[in-house]
């Protein structure tokens, strides 16, 4: 690989530069990147990362083996038209990270037989530890799909699942590092109210989140049965849980996961031709 190409260069767009220059994935000055009037913004990534930036659609794209979009879905359109008249080859892979886009509303834009790859990787891409699922369009083969998931396999973990799958995908591993940043804020509060102090809770917490991922990778038991160990009857594991249980917190953490599911399909429909 000799030149990815970022068309947006927002939060999820630097993560994944900054996951593929720490791996050397190809030398930075082959990671090329424009956005959308905001000149400061290239400039600094420039500066970071040593990055090539340009306002130039044609130096952008050509020769690039991989054209990422990493625009938000609203800008989508735009984007899109501006690549219609772009003379894109055949070989060129269309990258997609857009939640909700669907590959065939993307591949309506582009010339026949475009290989386009709809991916949703997650911010922690940034220390090489994202979780990403790609799934194929009409026209990308396998050779295609080897590309692209080795590419996000430099900023972590790639899996490669059907299309349909891609809004389950993008309310779990997508928006999921939210979810799991929104219980360490509230664990932190928790901490300071049973009077811990700040830096002490904050070295625990990190820990147990990391311990716990690691059992779950490392034993062979599930979440159920690891968190049923640390319960022992009449003990403080109990007294907290009960009150999860009384508050219907999994019923939340389910309704969270369905309502992201949900808005990710509603967007696809917003954008379908
Ligand atoms: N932030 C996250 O955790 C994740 C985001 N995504 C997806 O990544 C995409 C980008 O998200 P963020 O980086 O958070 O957004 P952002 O708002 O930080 O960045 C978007 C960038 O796109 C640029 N842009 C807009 N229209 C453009 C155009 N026509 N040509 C070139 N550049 C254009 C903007 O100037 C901006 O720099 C979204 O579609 C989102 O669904 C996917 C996975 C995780
Ligand atoms: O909130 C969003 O729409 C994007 C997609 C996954 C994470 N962030």
């Amino acid at each position: 690989m000799k030149k990815i190409a970022f068309v947006g260069a927002g939060a999820m767009a630097e993560a994944l530069v900054k996951g593929l220059i720490a791996a050397e994935h190809l030398p930075a000055k082959g990671i090329w990147l424009t956005n959308h009037a905001n000149d400061a913004r290239l400039q600094e990534l420039h500066a970071a990362y040593g990055v090539t930036i340009t306002r130039n659609q044609t130096d952008l794209l050509k020769d690039a083996d991989v054209i990422i979009l990493s625009m938000k879905p609203k800008d989508a359109e735009a984007a899109l038209s501006s690549l219609k008249s772009a003379n894109l080859n055949s070989k060129q892979i269309v990258v997609s990270i857009l939640a909700g886009i669907h590959t065939s509303f993307l591949e309506s834009y582009l010339p026949s037989n475009q290989p386009v790859v709809r991916a949703m990787p997650n911010t922690s891409a940034t220390i090489l530890e994202a979780a990403t699922a790609v799934a194929a369009g009409v026209h990308a083969g396998s050779e295609d799909m080897k590309v692209v998931s080795s590419l996000f396999k430099t900023v972590g973990e790639a899996v490669e699942v059907e299309e349909e799958a891609m809004d389950a995908v993008t309310a779990i591993s997508g928006s999921g590092p939210a979810y799991l940043y929104y219980m360490m804020e509230a664990l932190e509060e928790a901490s300071s109210q049973v009077g811990l102090d700040e830096s002490v809770s904050k070295q625990l917490l990190i820990q147990t989140f990391k311990g716990a991922a690691k059992m779950l990778e490392q034993s062979d038991l599930t979440p159920a049965q690891l968190r049923a160990n640390i319960t022992s009857a009449g003990g403080t594991t109990a007294a907290g849980i009960s009150v999860l249980e009384e508050q219907g917190v999994k019923a939340a953490i389910q309704a969270c996961v369905k309502a992201a599911a949900a808005r990710s399909k509603e967007m696809g429909q917003a954008f379908s031709k």
